[in-house]
């Protein structure tokens, strides 16, 4: 290891110095491999670009679309994630020891001249600075297009609006919600009459908020107002969700929402209905994904034929997809993003949505867009949510802030906002305040392992109990049909929703693969399971990579059941299939041979992560002893926004909840700044 001291001066300096950062777990070896591919590449490169060329690609690794010099230079050590030293603990040296002394400014004084980044000479060099952010030239051009993209649309938006009747608005508007409100702001009503009147939208909230609700209303107004247009035609509409999951989820409460859509009871109201979709597919689907490759069959050159398209769950939805969707869309198709801004951002890099809504919850609306949307019937606004100088990104973004299915004064509604806003104290009150929906455990790691787990294991039990308790009392016999068979998988599937525990991180005593082992042995020792090898009934997994060949998604869930089938002679026999909702159907049923799954996970407990776009009747949530960089406050808000009626919140260690409440995510990008002129 490197004896403490200032930044190495040499090539070979750096490299062995990433190494040790390697060693330690503070890079990836990808990290330290870009750089010395830099290195060999350009020789003439100093130590310290290629030393930040290593920092901006773990920092890609962890999220982020790029590098903030100030950041970096003001906590070298937090912004590389890294916990404080432990006194006793022999190391590299630090990254704060080796920057010391470097301000935003002379770091990006040394990147300037540096072959390594992208200048006038050398214009696609793999590194691209626009201080203060340093970025690897891959997410620099996709975040350049995404903004470029909406940005397109934001300004032709404005002729859209002008273009759109505000009479005729009104007229849908009250069809759809009644009366205008006369005192408090109906924010559905206003997100509809923004997005109708724009070629761009996003329209955000928690739980319950109505997103769908609205959207499904927004699309009737589409088509309505389409339909009565002279010569008028349907508009071409697709609905897409980033998982397999949110799509199934949306798919059941789109139907719901159609039939339940007030309209003109003549042909033109049944036109409508009939014209607003109620199919919802995946993006990678709609984008058309190729088996072994990164691009879609849609893009700039074979563009969707869309006229609107709705993104749901989009806080999932990463920059480079977005890219991919923004890429496929034709120039005049309307885009329409929904999801839940405080929630996780995506796995990879980018937090688009959060980035688009970072004013949403203050408003930054302008004069004129608020005398619009009285014209059109939506109402006013309140008057703290008018900004000047407006922008246009702003008037495109509405935050729905009342939720229609949990009371705001429910215990979930409560625990939810207050960790939302940072109240640690708020949080722990509501938890301890034995409002309905909510508990609180101390569970610790006793010495047989197992102790401690007791009141964990007994939730568990109970909560999967109920769909093991299904898939016995549904079963359609030794000689079921197909038919049979899948509504068997369908009742247990369903059944499965009731209850899910969550952990925060994969490995350590209260990490998913931990807990997966001590759950299953619990149920095994109710007699809920009967494991015999990997693969038993009533195992319920998690696909962990894309198989275009099976039709699975990364996060598809599927239960092993012992199905009736009928070999060639005619002989009934049990056979274990994995049983998968359908994407695509709300009914549909996959039966997959186990054999040919090679990448799932059990999931009697799945990270956070893991669990976005799901939702379960009963939510738990495991935070482990030791407080660590992901457990964050988006992470509990993300959890906790999973339970439908009870959430249970399970500490190993006292303090851990407030740890996390207290820390939030950032996620490094340019994207707002460019889309504010910044
Ligand atoms: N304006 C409203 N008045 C009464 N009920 C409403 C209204 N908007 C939505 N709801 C009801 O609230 C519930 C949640 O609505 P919806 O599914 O649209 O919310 P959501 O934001 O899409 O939820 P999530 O994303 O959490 O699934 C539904 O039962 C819906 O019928």
């Amino acid at each position: 290891m490197s004896a403490a001291g200032a930044l190495p001066q040499d090539r070979d300096g750096i490299l062995a110095l990433l190494a040790d950062w390697v060693a330690a777990g503070w890079l990836r070896s990808l990290d330290r491999a870009f750089a010395a591919f830099l290195a060999r590449e350009a020789p003439a490169t100093e130590p310290l670009p290629l030393l930040l060329a290593a920092i901006a690609s773990q920092h890609q690794g962890r999220g982020h679309v790029c590098l903030d010099l100030e950041a970096l230079a003001e906590d070298p050590d937090a912004t590389l994630g890294l916990a404080p030293p432990v006194a006793e603990v022999a190391e590299p040296l630090r990254p704060a020891a080796c920057l010391g002394g470097h301000d935003a400014g002379a770091l990006a004084a040394a990147l300037g001249g540096a072959p390594v980044v992208a200048g006038s000479d050398h214009p696609t060099a793999p590194l691209v600075l626009e201080p203060p952010r340093l970025y690897l030239r891959r997410y620099r051009d996709a975040e350049a297009r995404v903004a470029e993209g909406i940005a397109a649309r934001l300004a032709t938006g404005r002729a859209r609006r002008a273009a759109v009747d505000p009479a005729a608005l009104a007229r849908w508007l009250e069809w759809l919600f009644g009366s205008p409100p006369t005192a408090a702001t109906d924010w559905q009503r206003v997100a509809c009459a923004l997005v109708a009147g724009g070629d761009f939208g996003v329209i955000t909230g928690g739980p319950g908020t109505g997103k769908t609700t609205t959207v499904v209303r927004l699309l009737a107004i589409l088509q309505g107002l389409a339909l009565e247009a002279p010569e008028g035609r349907a508009l071409r509409i697709a609905l897409a969700a980033p998982t397999g999951k949110a799509a199934a989820r949306l798919n059941r409460s789109v139907a719901g929402a159609v039939a339940a859509l007030a309209l003109p009871g003549d042909a033109l109201g049944a036109a409508v209905r009939d014209a607003v979709p109620t199919r919802v597919t995946t993006l990678h689907r709609l984008l058309g994904s190729q088996p072994g490759s990164r691009r879609f069959r849609h893009d700039a050159r074979h563009p969707l034929a869309l006229d609107v398209l709705v993104v749901d769950e989009a806080s999932m939805v990463d920059l480079e997809l977005m890219d991919a969707t923004l890429a496929a869309l034709p120039a005049q198709a309307r885009l329409v993003l929904l999801g839940d801004r405080d929630q996780l951002a995506s796995v990879e890099a980018g937090a688009v949505l959060g980035e688009l809504c970072a004013r949403a919850r203050a408003g930054a609306y302008s004069r004129e867009t608020a005398d619009w949307l009285v014209a059109a019937g939506a109402g006013h606004l309140p008057p703290q949510t008018l900004a000047a100088p407006a922008q246009a990104l702003d008037q495109q973004v509405v935050m729905l802030r009342h939720s229609h299915r949990f009371p705001a004064e429910g215990g979930i509604g409560r625990l939810a906002a207050a960790v939302n806003a940072g109240d640690a104290a708020g949080a722990e009150a509501v938890l301890d305040s034995g409002a309905e929906g909510l508990a609180r455990l101390r569970v610790a790691d006793g010495a047989d392992g197992m102790a401690g787990l007791e009141s964990l294991a007994t939730d568990a039990v109970a909560g999967y109990g109920q769909y093991l308790a299904r898939l016995r009392a549904a079963d359609p016999g030794d000689t079921a049909t197909p038919d049979a068979c899948d509504a068997w998988a369908h009742e247990v599937l369903r059944a499965h929703a009731g209850f899910q525990l969550l952990a925060a991180l994969r490995a350590g005593p209260w990490g998913v693969e931990a807990l997966n082992v001590r759950i299953a042995g619990a149920l095994e020792a109710a007699g809920a399971i009967a494991p015999r090898g990997v693969w038993y009934e009533g195992r319920p997994v998690m696909v962990t990579r894309n198989d275009y060949g099976l039709g699975l998604m990364n996060g598809d869930l599927g239960i092993a059941l012992r199905r009736p089938e009928q070999d060639e002679a005619g002989h009934w026999r049990r056979v274990l299939r994995v049983a998968f909702p359908a994407a695509d159907s709300e009914r549909g049923v996959r039966w997959v041979l186990p054999s040919r799954l090679d990448a799932v996970d059990t999931v009697f407990a799945m990270t956070v992560h893991k669990a976005q776009g799901s939702e379960f009747r009963h939510a738990c949530l495991v935070l482990p002893e030791r407080t660590a960089p992901v457990l964050t406050r988006e992470l509990v808000y993300t959890a906790i926004t999973r339970a439908a009626e009870r959430f249970t919140l399970a500490e190993a260690a006292p303090g851990g909840l407030r740890a996390a409440i207290g820390r939030s995510v950032r996620r490094c990008s340019g994207l707002e700044a460019r889309l504010r002129g910044g």
